[in-house]
């Protein structure tokens, strides 16, 4: 079911701080920022070649990440994004595994303009897990 791993986000205190570490310090392929107002964060990707990392800082009152920036001050891995071919499937089968789909459970428009659903960290070893449909390509 699950594909390549799309991208690994990580949760930032400061994203201009963070994007200029990974473009002068790392020599990354860092991208603009992207505020996503509908998701609580603005977010810059830096492209691996074999997948991305997303950095993401807090965009608005009430965004999804200020808790875990509140628990991890200094940043910290946040969640991980796998891809699929098909995210209605992909959901079925996880709800009838017992798995917990975050939200009302039915696929948003993510940061890549694709539909996205995000896993509980507790059904997953801890670890938040993003699926993003990127269909038969
Ligand atoms: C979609 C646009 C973009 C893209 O790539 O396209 C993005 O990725 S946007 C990313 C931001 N949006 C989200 O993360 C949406 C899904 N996340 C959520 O719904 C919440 O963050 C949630 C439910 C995972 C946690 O919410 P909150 O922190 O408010 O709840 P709790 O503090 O009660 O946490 C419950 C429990 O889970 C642990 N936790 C929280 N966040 C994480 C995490 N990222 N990884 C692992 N574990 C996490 C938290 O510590 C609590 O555990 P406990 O043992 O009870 O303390
Ligand atoms: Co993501």
């Amino acid at each position: 079911m699950i594909g390549r791993i799309n991208h690994i986000a990580i949760a930032v205190p400061d994203l201009a701080a963070a994007s200029t570490r990974y473009r002068d310090l790392l020599g990354a392929r860092v991208g603009e920022p992207q505020a996503l107002p509908e998701h609580g964060v603005i977010v810059v990707f830096v492209d691996t070649g074999n997948a991305k990392v997303e950095l993401m800082a807090p965009l608005g009152e009430d965004s999804p990440i200020a808790g875990f920036l509140e628990k991890n001050p200094a940043g910290g891995m946040h969640h991980m994004c796998f891809e699929v071919r098909d995210i209605a499937t992909a959901t079925q089968r996880l709800v009838a595994g017992g798995a917990r789909v975050l939200g009302d459970g039915r696929p948003r428009t993510g940061a890549h303009g694709l539909p996205v659903i995000f896993l509980h960290p507790k059904d997953f070893d801890g670890v938040l897990i993003e699926l993003e449909e990127i269909g038969e390509g």
